[in-house]
C-alpha cells in the first residue's frame, strides 16, 4: 500500500504530501511520520526539534519568518486540529522558483504535511479557532539568527484568503520588513540564506 499521496507544488523542493490514515468506526490511526518511508519520498532530513504552537482563534497569523545563515531550518509541518493557510517565500539566491509564492491549506481533517526547506521564509493564518500546529525542525532554535518579512509586503498581495482582514500578530511580527526592505538591509545574509 502506497505510504503516501504526493501532490504538486509550484516550489522548488517543496514537498506537500498525505500519509495513509488508517480509519474505523473507533476513529483513526496513521503513521505521522517514519524516517524510512519519508526518505522514500526524499525527505532525508534528521530533524532535531519538534516544535508545537496553539491559537486559540482564527485569525492568528504568525511569521513570515526564517533562521539565517548557519542556522536555517527545514520544517515538516502538519496540523492536527483546526484549519490554516500556509503561505511560503523562496529566499533562495539562484532557485527558479527564487521569490515566488504559494498557499497551502493544512487541516486536521485533510492531515496534510508540508515540508519547508531551509531559505523560504513561512508563515500562517488560522481560519478556525483552536489550532494546533505541529512541525519538526533540521536545526536547533536560534533567536540570534531570526529573519522575517512582512504579511503585507506586496510579493504576497493576494495570496492570503480574503477573510484575514483582521490579523492578530504578536508585536515583533508587527515590526516586520517588507521584502525589499529586509534585502535592503541584508545583501549578504539574504545572499547567502
Ligand atoms: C520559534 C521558537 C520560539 N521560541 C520562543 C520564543 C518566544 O519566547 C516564544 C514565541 O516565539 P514566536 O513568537 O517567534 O513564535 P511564532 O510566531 O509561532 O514563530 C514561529 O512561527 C513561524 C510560522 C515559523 O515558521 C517559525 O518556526 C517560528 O518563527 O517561543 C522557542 O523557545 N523556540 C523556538 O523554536
Amino acid at each position: 500500500m502506497a505510504k503516501f499521496m504526493v501532490h504538486p507544488t509550484n516550489l522548488q523542493d517543496v514537498k506537500l504530501l498525505t500519509p495513509t490514515v488508517h480509519g474505523d468506526q473507533r476513529g483513526f490511526f496513521s503513521e505521522s511520520y517514519t524516517a524510512r518511508d519519508f526518505k522514500e519520498v526524499g525527505i532525508r532530513q534528521d530533524f532535531v526539534q519538534d516544535n508545537h504552537s496553539y491559537s486559540r482563534q482564527a485569525g492568528v497569523l504568525r511569521g513570515l519568518h526564517f533562521q539565517t545563515g548557519e542556522a536555517a531550518q527545514t520544517k515538516l509541518i502538519r496540523v492536527v486540529t483546526g484549519v490554516v493557510y500556509d503561505v511560503l517565500v523562496d529566499l533562495r539566491q539562484g532557485s527558479p522558483t527564487y521569490l515566488k509564492t504559494e498557499g497551502y491549506l493544512l487541516t486536521g481533517h485533510n492531515q496534510r504535511q508540508l515540508l519547508v526547506p531551509r531559505g523560504f521564509a513561512h508563515g500562517f493564518v488560522t481560519l478556525t479557532d483552536e489550532v494546533h500546529f505541529l512541525y519538526k525542525c533540521d536545526n536547533y532554535y536560534c533567536k540570534q539568527a531570526e529573519g522575517g518579512i512582512s504579511w503585507q509586503t506586496p510579493e504576497l498581495a493576494g495570496i492570503w484568503p480574503l477573510a484575514v482582514d483582521q490579523a492578530l500578530l504578536s508585536p515583533k511580527d508587527t515590526q516586520l520588513p517588507t521584502l525589499a526592505e529586509f534585502r535592503q538591509n541584508n545583501p549578504f545574509v539574504y545572499g547567502k540564506i
